[in-house]
């Protein structure tokens, strides 16, 4: 834990959770509905989101993160440790790609203009019971729609081995691409990897190999990266994710964890206290929800390519009407429950 954020006790946290159930109007990580957790601390609304599948030992450190974000005192006053950067904020607002999920050609267009003004479009790609055409197909009807000036990145999720990374980014290397996310799943396999595609010049990512590592920092030491992404909830929070980007001495791209306009607060608070952002950050993905629980107008969506580095107003209205099943409320207690009593 932090030491300037100490836990507070479960009642206080689960007095007054409330678990949502928010709708994706397109599948995204074999998923329609994305499930979470909101806790109103005394610094404001925070979010607690570790995917359904996540044990408890690794949705800990996304505790931490919405502790942090929830119960933190006021950065004015908080002692934080020497080796994390201010958590003051140093932008007011936060650049954003838009996230594409691996749909087919023709829905691409229709997908995008849910994003206003992203200029940049991260594209899922290796999803199962797919083919490297289907990638493909989808990568060029993207750069047909945002030209020659677009930036295109790609996330494989690790799903390729080494020599089906290296014949995928050969056939998709012609679509000029900003950089390749995670195309392999182990530390190895980038390293190899980003020496054999070196000539092409495209830069390789680690997101995986950050976020789900016990040590996140071991990619950065192998040189097996170019630059991370980092997620504040899987990291621990705005400081904790600060420090390591600070840590890792590598660009950062800041990017969601699928979460509500609360938890896309958390990123634009990390996304704001870097002292370097060179990429857009993949911070627009509540445009993959139908609905939020900020108040209509108010969600963290980008407007002309940026969503401002604010914490949004939770509407009542809202949690009401996405209000998860009395049964997943109560699996989301006894979550809570358990994680709490790793904490201590
Ligand atoms: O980075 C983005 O553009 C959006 C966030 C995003 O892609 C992800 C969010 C949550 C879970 C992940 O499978 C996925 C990712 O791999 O980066
Ligand atoms: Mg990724």
């Amino acid at each position: 834990m932090d030491e300037t954020t100490t836990p507070p006790p479960l009642d206080e946290l689960l007095g007054g959770m409330q678990v949502v159930a928010l709708p994706l109007h397109t599948r995204f990580r074999g998923q329609d509905t994305r499930e979470l957790a909101l806790f109103e601390g005394p610094a404001g609304w925070t979010e607690f989101s570790p995917f359904i599948e996540y044990g408890d030992h690794e949705a800990a450190a996304w505790l931490r993160a919405a502790i942090d974000f929830g119960w933190a005192p006021a950065p004015a006053s908080a002692p934080v440790p020497a080796s994390a950067p201010a958590s003051v904020p140093t932008r007011t607002s936060i650049p954003v790609n838009a996230t594409l999920p691996a749909v087919a050609p023709e829905r691409v267009e229709e997908v995008l203009a849910h994003y206003d003004g992203c200029r940049t479009v991260k594209v899922k790609v290796a999803e199962r019971r797919q083919t490297l055409d289907d990638d493909v197909a989808r990568v060029q009807r993207v750069r047909e729609l945002v030209g020659a000036e677009g930036r295109i990145r790609l996330d494989a999720n690790g799903a390729w081995n080494l020599d089906e990374a290296e014949h995928a980014v050969h056939r998709l290397a012609e679509f000029d691409l900003e950089y390749l996310e995670q195309p392999c799943a182990s530390v190895d396999e980038l390293a190899e990897l980003r020496r054999r595609i070196r000539y092409l010049g495209i830069p390789v990512a680690a997101d995986e190999s950050v976020r789900k590592a016990d040590d996140p920092l071991a990619v950065a030491r192998a040189g097996a990266a170019d630059l991370l992404v980092v997620k504040a909830q899987p990291l621990g929070g705005v400081r904790r994710a600060a420090a390591l980007v600070a840590e890792a001495g590598l660009p950062a791209v800041v990017s969601s964890a699928l979460e509500s306009s609360v938890g896309i607060a958390m990123g634009a608070h990390l996304a704001a206290a870097l002292p370097e952002l060179p990429y857009d950050c993949g911070l627009a993905t509540v445009d993959l929800f139908t609905g939020d629980v900020a108040a209509p107008g108010r969600s963290l969506v980008p407007r002309g390519g940026s969503i401002p580095v604010e914490r949004p107003e939770v509407d009542p209205a809202q949690l009401e009407r996405w209000k998860a099943a009395p049964e997943r409320e109560r699996w989301w207690r006894d979550r809570v429950e358990r994680v709490h009593a790793l904490l201590r």
